[in-house]
């Protein structure tokens, strides 16, 4: 799999009279994990939402290699292998292969009537799909879940399911947001290594907006951070950690939080 490079150029967004990105510029390197990092209200969940569609931005461009992505739909920018997790867990019913089934739903090609009619290239495919789906649970750690409802299921477990169902379009990009939110000490060391195996074993690039910042300065190559929707730092983990800049947002909505208390 060849996996392009990813570029956010000069993209801006505004919701009535605020600014929720302003002029916001990086690139994400093949194959690398870069990580979208900033206090609340920052402008990350709008970038992603521009990353896969969901907004248009008033201004710049999103490219993944030579193709534009800036304003086509969700749908067709998925097809082109940006797929994405969300904050909130979002399959609720039936069990891990079906939401995986529905993953790869975008990738199949018989058509509608071959499968209603139960045709033998249709069978064949969905086999083959169900193969697919099987292999990505196991890479993700929920193979022994694969026919179990999802409700049954632990939180972080329903959140790999989320992480699995991105990764049945078979993305080049990948977009986790928030991916261990919510989750323990333990569920978020074991949620770090599926990432890391992921990106080792696929070979994609990931794009990561996560508020652990031991998870971020672990898994990053490169980290971008956003404070009132403007870029404001851009470099390795290290050289973020020391950024006088970052340490100035982060004590700030600190101590801001503080003071609300
Ligand atoms: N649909 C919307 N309509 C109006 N304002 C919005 C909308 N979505 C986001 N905003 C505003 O844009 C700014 C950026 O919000 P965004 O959710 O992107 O920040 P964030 O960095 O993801 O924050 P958090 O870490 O809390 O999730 C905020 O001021 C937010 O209130």
């Amino acid at each position: 799999m060849s996996v392009p490079s990813l570029q956010v150029r000069d993209v801006t967004v505004r919701f009535a009279g605020l600014t929720a990105l302003d002029d916001v510029s990086f690139t994400v390197a093949p194959g690398t994990t870069h990580a979208l990092i900033g206090p609340n209200g920052a402008g990350k969940s709008t970038c992603f939402n521009v990353l896969s569609g969901l907004y248009r931005p008033a201004a710049g461009s999103v490219r993944l290699g030579d193709t534009e992505l800036t304003r086509l739909a969700p749908h067709r920018i998925a097809a082109l292998g940006v797929a994405r997790t969300f904050q909130n867990i979002v399959t609720t019913d039936g069990t891990v292969a079906d939401n995986l089934m529905l993953g790869r739903h975008i990738l199949t090609r018989a058509g509608f009537a071959a499968s209603a009619l139960h045709l033998p290239r249709a069978r064949r495919e969905q086999r083959d799909h169900r193969a697919r789906a099987r292999e990505t649970a196991e890479l993700v750690g929920i193979g022994a879940h694969f026919d179990s409802p999802v409700g049954l299921l632990s939180y972080g477990d329903r959140k790999r399911v989320e992480l699995a169902r991105a990764l049945c379009l078979e993305p080049r990009v990948l977009l986790l947001d928030e991916p261990v939110a919510g989750m323990n000490a333990g569920e978020r060391a074991r949620t770090a290594e599926v990432i890391q195996d992921v990106r080792a074993e696929l070979g994609l690039s990931v794009v990561l907006v996560e508020h652990d910042m031991g998870l971020v300065m672990r898994l990053a190559d490169e980290v971008t951070v956003l404070d009132f929707g403007r870029r404001i730092a851009h470099g390795s983990p290290d050289e973020i950690r020391r950024d006088p800049e970052v340490l100035r947002a982060y004590l700030g909505s600190v101590a801001e939080g503080e003071g609300a208390a």
